[in-house]
């Protein structure tokens, strides 16, 4: 269980961290999602100790870092990949964390195997690709054999083996009873991967919730419509709007339609005669909810795209 009271962090004038309040439970693969610059290092880097907080608290099974008693057995992390000595070879590198901190030494051989490097323990970790960089950084937050473990952007860089690894080594961790907190900026990959969702904006909590209940609070749905003939489209376009409904053109002759379901469609165009080629339901994926919940709160964005005019 991670806990954040309050959590607040400022820089100067900035304030990156805001009032962050929410408890990661045990058992479960909690994504925490955020644009750039959103604070979510920052939050990360609090919970172990790397950084204080101005304000509030970030807890560990309920205390702060700074007051556990083996810290690398209660709370593993992988915060920035490569941040090891390079001349060190893979397996040097863990004996020494194992070493330092009191974590029985055939832990090494373990977590190796765990994370595939057992092969390449002996090289130099400086000359590892990125993807087994990544791997060794798991290596090292699993040492302890912790019973929570943040990672920070890990499939980072990795190709698809790698993340679909990446993925199931959360999944199994949390399986385990672990408490998994995991941040990325890939929210296909968090839909695939995460069970609950902590998103933030500006420092601010946005959203806390199940996957399920966060796309279900966030985002409308829409009914897609495509007409073959340009003054059906037209027509229905009309018609839709004389009823005060929302919709937009998105391509060629297909009209997103908002606040209302298919059968509503269906019927309007029975009336007025269209021809239709095609009328879904469509449900926003994680990516879409996730682009509108933080819409007002990204730092860096680009302006967003122009919609073609009905
Ligand atoms: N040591 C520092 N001094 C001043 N400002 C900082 C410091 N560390 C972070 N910041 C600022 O805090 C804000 C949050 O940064 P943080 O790295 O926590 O965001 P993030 O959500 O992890 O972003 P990203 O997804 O880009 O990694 C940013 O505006 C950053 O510039």
């Amino acid at each position: 269980m991670i806990t954040l009271r309050a959590l607040t962090k400022q820089y100067g004038e900035k304030t990156v961290v805001d009032g962050l309040s929410t408890e990661i439970a045990p058992g479960a693969v909690t994504g925490f999602l955020g644009p750039n610059g959103a604070g979510k290092s920052t939050t990360m880097r609090m919970v172990l100790g790397l950084d204080h907080p101005t304000s509030g608290a970030a807890l560990v099974r309920g205390k702060p870092y700074s007051e556990l008693r083996h810290p690398l057995r209660e709370v593993g992390a992988l915060l920035e990949a490569k941040a090891l000595h390079p001349g060190r070879s893979a397996g040097k590198h863990l004996l020494a964390m194992a070493r330092s901190n009191g974590i029985a030494e055939r832990r090494v051989e373990d977590v190796l195997a765990a994370v595939g490097l057992t092969d390449v323990a002996g090289k130099r970790a400086g000359s590892f690709s990125l993807g087994m960089g990544q791997r060794l950084g798991i290596a090292g937050a699993l040492l302890g054999d912790p019973a929570v473990l943040m990672f920070d952007e890990p499939v980072n860089g990795l190709d698809p083996d790698g993340v679909r690894w990446v993925r199931e080594l959360m999944r199994s961790l949390a399986a385990e009873g672990r408490t998994v907190f995991v941040s990325s900026h890939l929210m296909s990959e968090m839909q695939l991967t995460a069970d609950r969702l902590v998103v933030i904006g500006k420092g601010r909590l946005l959203a806390d919730a199940s996957i399920d209940e966060f796309i279900a609070r966030n985002s409308t749905q829409s009914v897609r419509v495509r007409l073959p003939d340009d003054g059906d489209r037209r027509a229905l376009a009309d018609r839709l709007r004389a009823n005060e409904v929302t919709m937009e053109q998105v391509s060629g002759n297909e009209l997103h339609v908002r606040g209302v379901d298919v059968d509503y469609v269906g019927d309007l165009a029975h009336q007025l005669g269209v021809r239709l080629h095609g009328l879904t339901t469509h449900t926003a994926s994680l990516e879409q909810a996730y682009v509108e919940l933080t819409a007002g709160s990204v730092e860096y964005g680009a302006p967003s795209g122009q919609k073609v005019g009905v």
